[in-house]
């Protein structure tokens, strides 16, 4: 598939207060079921990025999100169907996180993450930009 056609996933990484992650598990019959994940999905047609990020945050966890740097990006061969996945730093949210989906969400603590319960593209995530502390440099420093 031209890389045009392919999907958009957009996927936000939020800190909180104690550096913990915001992180979700994804439902039953989904792609990756029951894995975990960090808050998103699909960009639709009209949307930039930023919109889909504001819109899924709002939709799957209930807050407002803002102020966003793209961390890490891959094309993703899929379950069903090629995507392209993008990770955004969000660095400002209004609200308090819940399941607004039904789906479990909390706060880890960073030397608490196992990568392999993620899908694939956000293992190499954790890995990249999470395990190896770049992500202080971006909200501290
Ligand atoms: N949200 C999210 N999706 C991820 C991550 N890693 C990863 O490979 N994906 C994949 C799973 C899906 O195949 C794809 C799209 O995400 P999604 O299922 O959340 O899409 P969506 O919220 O738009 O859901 P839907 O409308 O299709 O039900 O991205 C991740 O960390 N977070
Ligand atoms: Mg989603």
């Amino acid at each position: 598939m031209p890389d045009e056609q392919i999907k958009h996933v957009v996927c936000g990484v939020i800190f909180n207060e104690y550096g913990q992650v915001l992180v979700g598990r994804r439902r039953a019959g989904v792609d990756y079921a029951n894995s975990l994940e960090f808050p998103g999905g699909k960009v639709e047609h009209h949307e930039t990025h930023e919109q889909a990020l504001i819109r899924e945050f709002e939709e799957e966890v209930g807050i407002t999100v803002a102020n966003f740097k793209l961390i890490y990006e891959q094309r993703v061969n899929g379950t069903s169907e090629p995507f392209h996945i993008y990770f955004y730093l969000i660095k400002d949210f209004f609200g308090q996180p819940y399941g607004a989906e039904g789906q479990e969400v909390f706060w880890l603590n960073v030397d608490e993450i196992d990568y392999n319960r993620f899908p694939p593209a956000t293992q190499l995530l954790i890995q990249n930009f999470i395990l190896t502390n770049n992500y202080l440099n971006e909200i501290y420093g």
